[in-house]
């Protein structure tokens, strides 16, 4: 049989709190396969941080069984990125230095890394920034430095919490755009958490809709638009049945 990529069976979460066990997730089941682009959309406190940050391997599962790549998961590794709604770069750091950071850590080839930060911050539309700092840029500018930093390790599964939750409107569709490039140039496996149900269909191939707390899979909606997209999609009157699909099964249609 072929194996996805990433399998998660039967995972539940329980957290202890002060005022007992609190239940986040329970019998969450799921199939992630490389290349795959996948969010994970629910109301408020329905865990999806919780799904992520175990898929991250910083948090662990109460139960259940989570594999990744044929081996069982449940600690951080290099192969997986993660990337949050507000970036922190150091400020004492120049842009360059900030995307440079990661490889640092990790002891890459210096020479290697600086060709590749380069590379990078033209990737993420960044050229001829590497030598100001987070200060100077805008906010969108600073989640583009964040995600060529995500970027530098080159981790084959990117997590990202939000990552563009922060932003304007206007911002925020760009930075879809960006990341719809950057992903099919990369074929990186992507889950991405959103509470913006349009976000998610503009970006998956298939949306894992989670039910409120404790938080289970409601459903998995396959998103059969066209590749590549760009705003366009949104006028194709699937992009709005999908849209309104979700929102019937997150109860949110009054
Ligand atoms: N470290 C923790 N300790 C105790 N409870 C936690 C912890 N982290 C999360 N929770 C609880 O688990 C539930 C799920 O939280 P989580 O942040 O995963 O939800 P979410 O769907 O990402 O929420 P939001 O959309 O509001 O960001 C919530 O009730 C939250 O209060």
């Amino acid at each position: 049989m072929l194996m996805g990529l990433i399998e998660g069976t039967g995972l539940d979460k329980v957290y202890s709190t002060a005022t007992g066990p609190l239940v986040a997730l329970t019998n969450v089941s799921f199939t992630i396969n490389e290349g795959e682009f996948i969010s994970l959309v629910g109301p408020s406190g329905c865990g999806k941080s919780t799904l992520l940050s175990i898929l991250g391997g910083l948090e662990q599962k109460t139960d259940g069984d989570l594999v990744l790549a044929g081996q069982h998961h449940d600690a951080p590794r290099r192969d997986i990125g993660m990337m949050f709604q507000t970036s922190v770069l150091f400020p004492w750091r120049t842009i360059r230095q900030n995307v440079r950071l990661p490889g640092e850590i990790l002891g890459l080839d210096r020479k290697q890394q600086a060709e590749r930060t380069d590379e990078l911050l033209d990737l993420v539309g960044l050229n001829g920034f590497g030598d100001r700092y987070p200060s100077e840029l805008s906010g969108g500018m600073r989640q583009r430095v964040a995600l060529a930093r995500l970027l530098a390790h080159d981790p084959r599964v990117l997590l990202m919490d939000e990552p563009f939750g922060a932003l304007d409107e206007f911002t925020r569709e760009t930075m879809n755009v960006e990341l719809l490039r950057i992903w099919e140039k990369t074929g990186k496996t992507v889950v991405f958490v959103t509470h913006n149900i349009g976000e998610a269909v503009f970006l998956s191939d298939r949306i894992f809709v989670m039910t409120p707390r404790p938080g289970r899979l409601e459903g998995i909606v396959e998103v059969d638009l066209p590749r590549p997209r760009t705003t366009e999609v949104m006028r194709d009157p699937r992009y709005t049945e999908h849209v309104y699909d979700i929102r019937r099964m997150l109860g949110v249609d009054h």
